[in-house]
């Protein structure tokens, strides 16, 4: 996994990112470490007097969220102005998520802002994604969604847990098969046929939807406006 970049450049993307909050916002609150250096940045923003709330995307940026001092909310009573949220690998303006096993609620959380900033450090840019792509699937149907990859060329692969016997659980009860696509040349197709698998829940393809890709550097930020 592409994990690879600096704090400093993680902290940058987050920071620049936060600064977009305005008072007033509903903010979706994503997971990872990149995505945490935004959180901390709108915490600091609200111990100063900023009014917003926070919706998370996992378990993970709940907790930090409530650490920092931000309101949270739910889907069912806020909607979303503008999201935050990390990548594992950013082509254009389209990404592998769910290094974390976040990606479902990171994608409805995500898509359904107004407007949604991808925070990176440069080790997640690429001309092509090529990165494993996380795919969370219904506990009785790993089997059978493992099958479908292999048709469609894939190489899947349960994610384990790493201080734990056995696999990883989402936040929603489900597993995570890594599968890995090689160089994946028509994202949108895939995306399609993976969203269409039986068991599938949400797949870390994130195609088209960021508005913003603001990559953290040692030195400074520079902001893709894909608008
Ligand atoms: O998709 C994610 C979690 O499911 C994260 O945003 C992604 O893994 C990037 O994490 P990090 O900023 O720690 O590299």
């Amino acid at each position: 996994m592409k994990q690879g970049g600096s704090d400093a450049a993680k902290r940058a993307a987050g920071e620049s990112a936060a600064e977009a909050v305005e008072d007033g916002m509903v903010v979706g609150l994503g997971t990872g470490s990149t995505a945490a250096h935004a959180i901390r940045a709108i915490g600091r923003a609200v111990d100063a007097g900023l009014d917003v709330v926070g919706v998370p995307t996992s378990f993970q940026s709940r907790e930090l969220a409530r650490d920092c001092g931000i309101p949270l909310a739910d889907l069912d009573d806020a909607s979303v102005d503008l999201a935050i949220d990390g990548a594992d690998e950013v082509a254009g303006g389209d990404l592998v998520k769910g290094g974390g096993a976040a990606h479902a609620r990171e994608k409805v959380v995500d898509a359904s802002a107004d407007r949604f900033i991808v925070v990176a450090d440069p080790t997640k840019e690429a001309d092509v994604l090529a990165h494993p792509v996380p795919v969370e699937v219904l506990p009785m149907a790993r089997s059978t969604v493992a099958e479908a990859v292999e048709a469609l060329d894939g190489d899947p692969d349960l994610r384990r847990a790493a201080r734990k016997d056995g696999p990883v659980v989402t936040d929603n009860g489900n597993l995570v098969l890594d599968c890995d696509f090689g160089a994946i040349e028509d994202p949108a197709a895939l995306a399609g046929r993976l969203s269409e698998t039986p068991g599938v829940v949400a797949h870390g393809l994130f195609v088209g939807l960021a508005d913003e890709v603001h990559v953290g550097t040692d030195d400074g930020v520079s902001v893709r406006d894909l608008r």
